[in-house]
């Protein structure tokens, strides 16, 4: 049977006026949002910088990392590569320009010598209003940050070091029964990684806080359960990222929302009111971390304005950042170091023999002076950190305009910057043969031969690691 074309109803449909008034609004929807995605992506060619060719609409040069398929590190690195000769070279993040600085000496300008300009590694607290552990030192900006550093400093002086030696020690004597336990009941395999966990919780747990964790003999205790939990990515971290990410970061203020679960807001907040407790009413006499917060919580004047600078959220947030700054790194390299003495037993068996004969001539303890002087187990730890660095991308902000000497190219308040130090630390031009492990790369001469800005495990100037 024939169709009678004209009976049908959708020709008419489609012409019907609110049909076409929705197909406009939505090809302008369209055209809006890949202007809103696309807006700054032209600025890195309009500014005559070298830059990654591609970015894609709304998550620029980030798709893969965003979708999981490679980390930020492998991205950057590969981008290294491909601009070798650049002093630097801009990337998208999502919509957003970034500038990754190559060369060493503007690496060192923008963290040292020109440090003035760039003061902040965040921009702002959008998305993060509600975060009851945001304000800690590593999120602070300018002269609030510069007042709660110098506060802070004490914490690790070689006095308070030294103070620590004892308690280091009992964590140390607590890991080798571990591992050797491991060694008997698992045919002589350890898995270090969980080890090094274990060991690094129990040590910061008794060296700041004076707390025993018992991670090592208690897997499942409360301060390793709540380590696991804040480095475990989830489904609702990624996606409060991706909001960040997109520009929308102000939708979590409006809908107060924040990463980590209330179980951890509350463990950190409990930690800190029950050791802060115990100082006060002489329970605990130790010259730890805590005992530091209580003192500059009582010394401190109000200001002029009628605020004070160490709040109880404050004091909230630098714990958990002591805990969670010290954690993961010291973890990390910790077993790296492990790992890389069980793959190249000959360094293995020379850094035993050094440390054993410093441990007979000081009648077998271990002091923070003996430490001192064991510079090839200095030149071990630093190697693993040259090949395995714990935070292997640096970022800053601009916070005063700044004109990269012999260019054309001005920073302005605000744009941010990314320092690839994995991949400074991998680059043949100041680390022949990259890849090999080679503790001989760290000894005083070879160390002179290299310019600054090409190792940067701690970061430096005067944002360089508190606990370096
Ligand atoms: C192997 C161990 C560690 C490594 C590799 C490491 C690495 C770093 C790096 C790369 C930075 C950024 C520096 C910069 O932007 O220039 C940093 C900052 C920081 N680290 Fe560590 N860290 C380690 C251990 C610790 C420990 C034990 C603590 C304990 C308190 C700590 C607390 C901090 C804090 C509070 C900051 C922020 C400093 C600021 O903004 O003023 N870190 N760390």
């Amino acid at each position: 049977m024939a169709v009678d074309w004209s009976a049908t109803s959708w020709p008419a449909a489609v012409f019907h006026p609110s049909v076409a008034l929705a197909a406009a609004v939505a090809a302008a929807a369209v055209l809006l949002g890949y202007a809103y995605s696309t807006y700054h992506h032209g600025k890195w060619r309009r500014l005559g910088v070298p830059h990654a060719g591609g970015p894609t609409p709304l998550l620029g040069h980030l798709t893969d990392v965003v979708m999981g398929r490679v980390p930020l590190v492998h991205l950057v690195h590969a981008l290294y590569g491909q601009f070798d000769g650049c002093r630097y070279f801009g990337i998208y993040e999502a919509r957003k320009p970034v500038l990754v600085v190559r060369d060493p000496g503007l690496v060192h300008s923008v963290m040292v010598g020109s440090f003035a300009h760039f003061y902040d590694r965040n921009a702002s607290k959008v998305s993060f209003k509600h975060d009851k552990l945001f304000d800690h030192i590593a999120n602070l900006r300018g002269e609030h940050w510069k007042a709660v550093r110098a506060k802070l400093s004490p914490t690790f002086s070689s006095a308070k070091l030294k103070s620590m030696m004892g308690d280091m020690n009992e964590c140390t004597e607590r890991l080798i029964d571990n591992l050797n336990g491991q060694i008997t009941t698992n045919n002589g395999v350890v898995d270090v990684n969980e080890a090094s966990a274990q060991f690094t919780t129990d040590t910061i747990g008794r060296c700041a806080f004076g707390l025993e964790c018992n991670a090592l003999s208690n897997p499942d205790s409360e301060f390793r359960r709540t380590g696991r939990d804040i480095f475990i990515p989830t489904r609702r971290s990624a996606i409060l990222n991706f909001i960040r990410l997109v520009d929308f970061g102000w939708l979590l203020d409006v809908f107060r929302l924040c990463d980590l679960p209330d179980h951890i807001y509350e463990f950190f907040g409990n930690v800190l009111e029950t050791t802060m407790e115990q100082h006060k009413t002489g329970q605990n006499n130790r010259n730890d971390f805590i005992s530091l917060l209580v003192k500059l919580k009582d010394d401190e004047q109000v200001n002029k304005d009628g605020t004070k600078l160490f709040t109880d959220e404050i004091l909230a947030a630098n714990s958990f950042v002591f805990f969670v700054a010290g954690f993961e790194t010291t973890a990390s390299i910790l077993s790296y170091c492990l790992y890389e003495l069980a793959i190249n037993p000959e360094i293995q068996i020379k850094l035993r023999e050094i440390i054993k004969e410093k441990h007979d001539e000081n009648e077998g303890k271990l002091s923070y002076d003996m430490l001192k002087e064991l510079k090839y187990l200095d030149m071990v730890i630093n190697e693993t950190f040259r090949l395995h660095p714990p935070v292997p991308i640096l970022s800053r902000v601009c916070t005063k305009k700044y004109s990269i000497p012999d260019s054309d190219l001005t920073l302005n308040i605000g744009e941010k910057l990314l320092i690839p130090t994995y991949s400074l630390h991998n680059d043949p031009k100041y680390y022949p043969n990259p890849e090999i492990f080679d503790p001989e790369r760290f000894t005083d001469e070879n160390k002179a031969l290299r310019p600054h800005g090409t190792f940067l495990p701690f970061g430096d100037g005067p944002r360089i690691c508190i606990g370096k």
